[in-house]
């Protein structure tokens, strides 16, 4: 039987996944290098609006998986960061402080609500994420949020580097990234806690990476399908038609 790693050699290797992580998107490096255009901006806030909007959705399938009050009661903060409460000390809840950062971009708010910019390779990805935490167990599903541990760093580069190349943007639009900079930390130590408890034999400590790497493909995948029709100029349908026809959501 293969000997399992120590608790610092697994939380290494969770680390070391890093190298995948969608900072590296050649989307994402152009995003920061200043030559995104104003339309793939508002794409990529429009079609991220719908990971913002599933990630309570996912949070609460996993304390629908979850019976120890412990957890829940701290797990549930995530939901209030994103849904927002009176008691919050941060501005706004992060669902309505992205939709101030579509306003801030140029976007029409109720066009984001109403989801009409978000592609189905978005939606297939983001959807694969809620889903899976459905299924699984909560601790399998808490690992799978680990990609928080690099968010830090992508939530700081876009404060960095947008108002160099993005003049255009209202600095107030920007509130969501810095919230999320403290909140992601605080996430992400309680991830980390669970994940490095719960799994304890090497091939348990395979599975956890092989999850993380799951939610780094879905990360990545986002970006992919962003890129194609924005960047590629191969929306779906094309050739066939210029028109967003492809399927809204089919749950409400
Ligand atoms: O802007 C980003 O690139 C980014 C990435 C991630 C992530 O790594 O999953 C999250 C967020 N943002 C984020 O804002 C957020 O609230 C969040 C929650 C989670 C999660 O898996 O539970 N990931 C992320």
């Amino acid at each position: 039987m293969a000997q399992p790693m120590t608790r610092d050699e697994f939380q290494q290797a969770l680390l070391a996944k890093g190298q995948y992580y969608h900072i590296h998107h050649p989307f994402h490096q152009a995003m920061y290098a200043g030559k995104c255009t104003k339309a793939q901006i508002r794409a990529w806030v429009a079609n991220r609006f719908y990971y913002q909007t599933s990630i309570p959705v996912k949070d609460a399938a996993i304390m629908a998986n979850c019976r120890d009050p412990e957890i829940r009661r701290e797990w549930v903060q995530r939901i209030l960061d994103h849904d927002g409460h009176k008691s919050l000390d941060c501005k706004w809840g992060g669902i309505e402080a992205w939709l101030r950062l579509a306003e801030s971009v140029g976007l029409d708010r109720q066009e984001v609500l109403d989801e009409k910019w978000v592609l189905p390779g978005v939606r297939f990805a983001v959807d694969a994420y809620v889903n899976f935490a459905r299924r699984a167990t909560w601790q399998e599903a808490a690992c799978s949020s680990l990609t928080e541990l690099f968010a830090p760093e992508i939530h700081q580069s876009r404060l960095d580097s947008w108002p160099n190349h993005y003049a255009w943007i209202d600095p107030e639009g920007l509130t969501y990234f810095r919230q999320r900079l403290s909140q992601a930390r605080r996430d992400v130590e309680h991830g980390l806690s669970i994940t490095l408890d719960h799994f304890q034999t090497a091939e348990q400590q395979a599975q956890a990476l092989n999850i993380l790497q799951f939610k780094l493909d879905i990360l990545w995948s986002l970006l992919d399908a962003i890129s194609m029709a924005y960047e590629f100029e191969r929306p779906p349908y094309v050739g066939i038609t210029d028109k967003p026809v492809w399927h809204h959501a089919l749950d409400r």
